[in-house]
């Protein structure tokens, strides 16, 4: 199999389909390998990218700063391997380094990229790299994804996996270990929650901005907005997913919803209304984003190049568009505390 990146990712129906995480072991005091420790993982994210972003926020909630590194790729996917394949993904960079688009439209260079320390996977300067490095190749290379030092080698690449883990698995190293962002008693209303907002909201604005068919599309943008509604009317009387406190859900869901305006709305079509057109999820949003800590990690600049900057075959020339300031809209009062 070829190196894949999401472009390529399809069903015979024009459908985006994404691959499964392939590393799914998981860190516990009870774990025969993989013990709670600090300095031994090491945190390797986009801040562009959605699901790295959910770890990169519990990360920073919890106060794990301190206990698990964290690099940052550039947010401009490179051809990796320009004499074997085609492959574009992600690359680490310094703050003073400036990228071209994969087809050399641009120049991109970002404040708060951090290279990978020679500690982890010496010389690698694709995540394409660390992922071979394991010996085990997936043959897809995304974000997020936790590293072990000590047995060299992925411990898991799968956000859902990833928050749940740092929410509790270190708690006798981490800053803030009374925060419980998954409280048993929420557990079921959030997996029947994500049950239909993964699908049809986290991958649904996927499934519409890679569909490679109209169809595809009709029929991603459709359940994409039938949720939201769904969503705004829930919202209504709940001032977070799960009742009056933060959970993971709603981790899950802001890493999405705040991208939406900036990016998913022109760049994936999802045109049929704006997020702004839901009150309730406009304040929400604010809500979220004003908790302590998760504004730190909302880096816009970022996921505009990202986006606007990685696809040729969507985007050609790499230009982003300088509307509308949705984060400026966020620092505004919101109406949620009485809730
Ligand atoms: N299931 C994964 C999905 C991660 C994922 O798809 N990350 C994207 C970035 S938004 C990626 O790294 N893509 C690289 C590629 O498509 O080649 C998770 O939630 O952690």
């Amino acid at each position: 199999m070829a190196a894949l990146s999401a472009l390529d990712e399809k069903d015979d129906k024009g459908r985006f389909v994404r691959t499964e995480a392939t590393f799914r072991d998981w860190i516990s005091k009870d774990h025969p390998v993989f013990k709670p420790e600090a300095g031994r993982y090491h945190l390797v994210i986009s801040w562009a990218c959605p699901w790295a972003n959910r770890v990169a926020c519990v990360r920073k909630l919890k106060g794990l700063e301190d206990v698990i590194g964290l690099s940052v790729v550039h947010p401009t996917w490179q051809r990796t391997k320009p004499d074997v394949d085609a492959h574009a993904g992600w690359a680490f960079a310094t703050e003073d380094q400036v990228f071209a688009s994969p087809n050399g439209s641009g120049k991109f260079q970002l404040k708060g990229v951090i290279p990978l320390p020679d500690d982890v996977v010496p010389g690698a300067k694709f995540v394409r790299d660390v992922y071979e490095a394991t010996g085990n190749d997936p043959k897809k290379y995304t974000v997020p994804l936790l590293w072990d030092k000590l047995t060299k080698t992925i411990v898991n690449n799968e956000s859902s996996d990833l928050i749940v883990m740092l929410n509790s698995a270190f708690n006798d190293l981490a800053k803030n270990p009374d925060l419980d962002l998954d409280p048993p008693e929420t557990r079921d209303a959030q997996a029947d929650l994500n049950s239909w907002i993964y699908p049809t909201i986290n991958n649904g604005v996927y499934r519409a901005g890679f569909a490679k068919s109209q169809f595809a599309y009709e029929e991603a943008v459709t359940e994409l907005f039938a949720s939201l509604a769904k969503l705004e009317a829930h919202l209504a009387d709940n001032r977070f997913l799960c009742g009056p406190k933060l959970t993971l859900a709603d981790i899950r869901l802001f890493m999405t919803l705040v991208r939406f305006d900036e990016v998913y709305i022109v760049y994936f079509k999802c045109n049929i209304k704006a997020l702004t057109d839901f009150p309730n999820i406009n304040n929400y949003c604010r809500d979220v984003y004003q908790f302590p800590g998760v504004a730190d990690v909302i880096k816009m600049d970022h996921i505009k190049t990202h986006y606007f900057t990685s696809h040729p075959t969507l985007n050609h020339y790499a230009v982003v568009p300088v509307g509308p300031g949705f984060v400026e809209d966020l620092k505004l009062p919101h109406n949620r505390a009485a809730l």
